[in-house]
């Protein structure tokens, strides 16, 4: 049985369209539930659905074999896996953004609000600005509007959050998709289920 850890939320469709593209099918799967976990019997195969922070985690520990993380978090979280696959969705970017019309202080420490602490510190170290990191879990356009600080570091796709809360991106600090990532024992005793299904992903992205 191949344990895979399905992102909930804005990738978790996508994603699970990939696998049913190469044959994995789950049809309770898109029913309305509350169900986390969704067997395919016969292609051996268990979904389990987790929040996107959580993948890694779950699949280094190998509570899960492989699984669909965005880049993002693997910037932010060091896991021992392996990553095997871009896969070519979820594609955004990590920017900095500040109100328009921002002018930077350079005297000052920078206030920089953030659900990507690591990201963030790393970007302004490669800088040597010092950074004072407000670390929040969401809504974080809101937090330049507030004074709560100067700029923030966050993941910007179309640019509508930014544009209809008066903010611009200053900088990109990194590109991001959703990357097909595995358990390192899973993929040496698991291989040839894991490499089979790499394969058929690289056919369908
Ligand atoms: N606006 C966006 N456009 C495209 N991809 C995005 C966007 N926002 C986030 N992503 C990508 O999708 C992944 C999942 O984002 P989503 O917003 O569904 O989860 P989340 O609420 O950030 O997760 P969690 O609840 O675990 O904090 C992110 O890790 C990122 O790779
Ligand atoms: O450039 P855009 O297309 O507008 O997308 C960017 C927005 O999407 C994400 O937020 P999300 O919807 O996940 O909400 P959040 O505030 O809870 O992080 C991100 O944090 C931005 O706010």
């Amino acid at each position: 049985m191949l344990n895979i850890a399905l992102p909930k939320g804005r990738l978790g469709d996508k994603t699970y369209s990939l696998f049913e593209k190469i044959g994995y099918k789950c049809d309770e799967l898109t029913e309305d539930s509350r169900k986390l976990i969704f067997e395919n019997k016969e292609k051996n195969i268990r979904y389990l659905l987790v929040k996107p922070s959580d993948v890694g985690i779950y699949v280094e520990k190998g509570a899960a074999d492989i699984g669909v993380v965005g880049k993002d978090i693997l910037l932010e979280n060091v896991y021992d896996i392996y990553e095997l696959l871009d896969l070519n969705l979820g594609i955004c970017k990590i920017s900095v953004a500040a109100l328009s019309g921002y002018k930077e202080d350079t005297e000052r420490k920078l206030r920089v609000a953030t659900k990507y602490v690591n990201t963030a510190k790393k970007y302004y170290s490669s800088l040597n600005r010092e950074t004072d990191i407000i670390k929040l879990n969401g809504s974080i356009e809101l937090a330049p509007i507030l004074g709560l600080s100067d700029v923030i570091v966050d993941i910007v796709e179309t640019g509508n959050t930014l544009k209809e809360n008066n903010l611009k991106v200053i900088n990109d600090i990194e590109e991001i998709s959703a990357r097909f990532i595995a358990n390192k024992t899973s993929y040496k005793f698991k291989n040839e289920e894991i490499k089979n299904i790499e394969k058929k992903l690289r056919e369908v992205i």
